[in-house]
């Protein structure tokens, strides 16, 4: 007997076919059959009649309990938002703060179709627990950063060590552990060599912004003489372990560089334009194929939420309109950069409905006006959703939401907890 099925579907595999009516299987966490019918029973039978079954969709970068700081510093350039506004403001973050905002984050979430996320963050044992109580999936890293004042390597690689150490594999394997330095301009070059050799001992992946800002790009030209990519590439740090989040200011030579080493990417289009950030080159990225997946980066830089079919909306346009080529980054290669790139960027067996996957999965609910009528399900996904057309959350094989009510959590509860926290917040940081 199974556990769950979902029937009566349009089943969008993101494998190599598609099915216009069938039914996907679920057992201990695990898809276990993806067919036009079947012969097996389950305890639960989801018949989801006009709607569509996918993967649920892989953030692959955010700072999820940024909720709390949603539309709190808007329109204003990077540096100035992190030094003036950001980093002030986190020196009053509590724990408390960091479990509620993070919950929060799982929240919105989940009701838009993330089933997994990639997280680089302060407070990290808080917002692991949070991921544990949400039932979410998540590679998660405590924020590494050694420059600036007040701020020690020693001390700030052990607690990102514990972090990696204490939290790996943790709730079943849900939680997935990585260091996070934060980018090149907040790390020196000595430090990222060490966090390099520690991931490689603990056998985790490394997290890390890079090449954000045309700022940052001088900076490193200033310092080193070369750019943040040709930087880390001569300390050996770039390989298939590393998650690289905005990949802006590239060149040609760095986008090879990316490819040969095997980097995964994170395109935060709308992070990237809402800080006038610039345009990450992901189609010739994607040309050179390089494995470029889709981030919402955190609440406050982005566009304020954590909705992919958004960031998806997002991609396809920016990339039509900054290359002057409509055919640029179709719906259904866009879906793939938010399901299937993700899923391989943060090494989960996630991300594709195949039979002895994850059970990440979502129901996308097509019975509405303005997804009415269907030519190309791709296209409505990209072009027509958004994150309220969702129904039904499923990770690891268990039920978060379904039929757009909320089972994991009690939603009222952490929209208030939230409100409370985030007037606490302002009233100590008096901003
Ligand atoms: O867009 C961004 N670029 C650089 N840093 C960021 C961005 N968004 C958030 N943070 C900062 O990264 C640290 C992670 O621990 C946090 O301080 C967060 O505010
Ligand atoms: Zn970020």
């Amino acid at each position: 007997m199974a556990d769950i099925i979902i029937k009566n579907v349009y089943v969008l595999t993101m494998d190599s076919y598609e099915l216009t009516q069938g039914v996907v299987v679920i057992e201990n966490g695990t898809i276990t059959e993806v067919a036009e019918s079947t012969e097996q029973d389950a305890d639960q039978i989801i018949d989801a009649k006009g709607s569509v079954v996918m993967p649920g969709f892989v953030n692959t970068h955010t700072h999820a309990a940024m909720t709390l700081f949603r539309g709190y510093a808007d329109d204003i350039p990077l540096d100035e938002w992190l030094k003036n506004y950001i980093w002030p403001a986190e020196e009053h973050l509590t724990d408390e703060d960091a479990y509620i905002g993070t919950k929060l984050a799982c929240l919105e979430m989940i009701k838009s179709g993330t089933t997994s996320f990639a997280d680089m963050y302060i407070h990290m044992n808080d917002v692991a627990q949070a991921v544990k109580d949400s039932g979410m999936r998540a590679a998660l890293s405590y924020g590494l950063i050694d420059l600036g004042e007040n701020r020690s390597a020693d001390v700030e690689l052990s607690k990102g060590k514990q972090f990696v150490l204490d939290w790996k594999g943790e709730a079943e394997g849900r939680i997935i552990t990585m260091y996070g330095p934060h980018a090149p301009y907040t790390c020196s070059e000595g430090f990222l060599s060490k966090v390099k050799k520690e991931a490689n001992h603990d056998r985790v992946g490394i997290h890390i912004h890079v090449l954000e800002t045309e700022s940052e790009l001088n900076q490193m030209k200033q310092q080193y003489g070369m750019c943040s990519i040709n930087l880390l590439d001569r300390l050996g740090f770039l390989g298939p372990d590393v998650l690289a989040a905005h990949c802006v200011w590239l060149s040609d030579d760095d986008i090879e560089i990316l490819r040969g080493r095997g980097v995964h990417v994170s395109h935060n289009p709308v992070s990237n334009m809402k800080l006038a950030s610039g345009v990450a080159p992901v189609p010739r990225m994607l040309d050179r194929g390089v494995n470029v997946s889709l981030g919402t980066d955190g609440c406050a830089s982005n566009n304020n939420n954590l909705d992919m079919f958004e960031e998806m909306k997002t991609a396809a346009l920016l990339h039509k309109v900054e290359s002057l080529d409509p055919t640029v980054l179709p719906a259904r290669q866009v879906l793939e950069m938010a399901t299937t790139s993700g899923a391989r960027a943060l090494g989960i067996k996630s991300g594709v409905l195949r039979e002895g996957y994850n059970a990440d999965v979502i129901i996308v609910d097509m019975n509405k006006p303005h997804l009415t009528p269907v030519y190309d399900i791709h296209s409505h996904l990209v072009y027509s959703a958004s994150g309220s057309d969702v129904s039904t959350t499923i990770v690891d094989g268990r039920i978060l939401m379904q039929d757009y009510e909320v089972v994991c959590m009690d939603e009222q509860d952490v929209l208030d907890r939230a409100r409370t926290a985030a007037s606490g917040l302002v009233e100590r940081a008096k901003f």
